[in-house]
């Protein structure tokens, strides 16, 4: 089996059903959706807030590859266009962590790097797993009790918004 982390965000257009996509596009090996948060960027601060949430999905036939591949065609769906680091979209799809592989590779990094920073990351996780273990760092919890409140404050559930049409 794989069982993937997928960290998606949107600040652009029609936010919540951008999010939508890749929870259309992947429901066939989706295991839980989490809340919607609207959250303050980060990273680039001039621009638009973002909805951020998490997706836990099982493929027993997909490696690490395969969720890459699967997230990349979501932000295509979406009508991503690159453009700078950071900066505003209609789709971000990232890998967070797939079982416990761990890959040094540039096109795919695992654990995705920013995972143990980002509260936008890791506060849906552990709303959708309190038991949730970011492989070769440790218990999220732990490390979302560790960022400074700011990040923490930055991110607030919108109970009025589901992934679920
Ligand atoms: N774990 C991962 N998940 C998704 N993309 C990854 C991962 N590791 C490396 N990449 C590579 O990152 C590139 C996409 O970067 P992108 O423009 O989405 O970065 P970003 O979302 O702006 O920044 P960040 O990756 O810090 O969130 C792709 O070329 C992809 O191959
Ligand atoms: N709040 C928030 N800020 C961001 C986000 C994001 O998903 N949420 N993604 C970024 C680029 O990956 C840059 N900044």
């Amino acid at each position: 089996m794989t069982r993937a982390v997928l960290s998606i965000g949107s600040n652009l257009g029609d936010r919540l059903a951008n999010l939508r996509i890749p929870v259309r596009s992947l429901a066939a090996w989706l295991v839980a959706a989490s809340p919607v948060y609207e959250t303050k960027p980060w990273g680039v601060t001039d621009q638009p807030d973002f909805l951020n949430a998490v997706l836990i999905v099982d493929d027993p036939d997909a490696d690490e590859w395969t969720w890459l591949d699967r997230a990349q065609s979501a932000e295509q769906q979406a009508g991503r266009v690159r453009t700078r680091r950071w900066g505003p979209r209609t789709l971000d799809v990232d890998v967070v962590t797939v079982d416990n592989v761990t890959s040094t590779h540039p096109d795919l990094l695992l654990p995705h790097p920013g995972t143990p920073t980002r509260a936008t990351v890791l506060i849906p996780w552990l709303a959708l797993d309190p038991a949730a273990d970011l492989p070769t760092h440790g218990p999220v919890a732990e490390l979302l009790a560790a960022l400074p409140p700011t990040d923490i404050a930055d991110v607030k559930p919108r109970t009025d918004l589901s992934l679920h049409p």
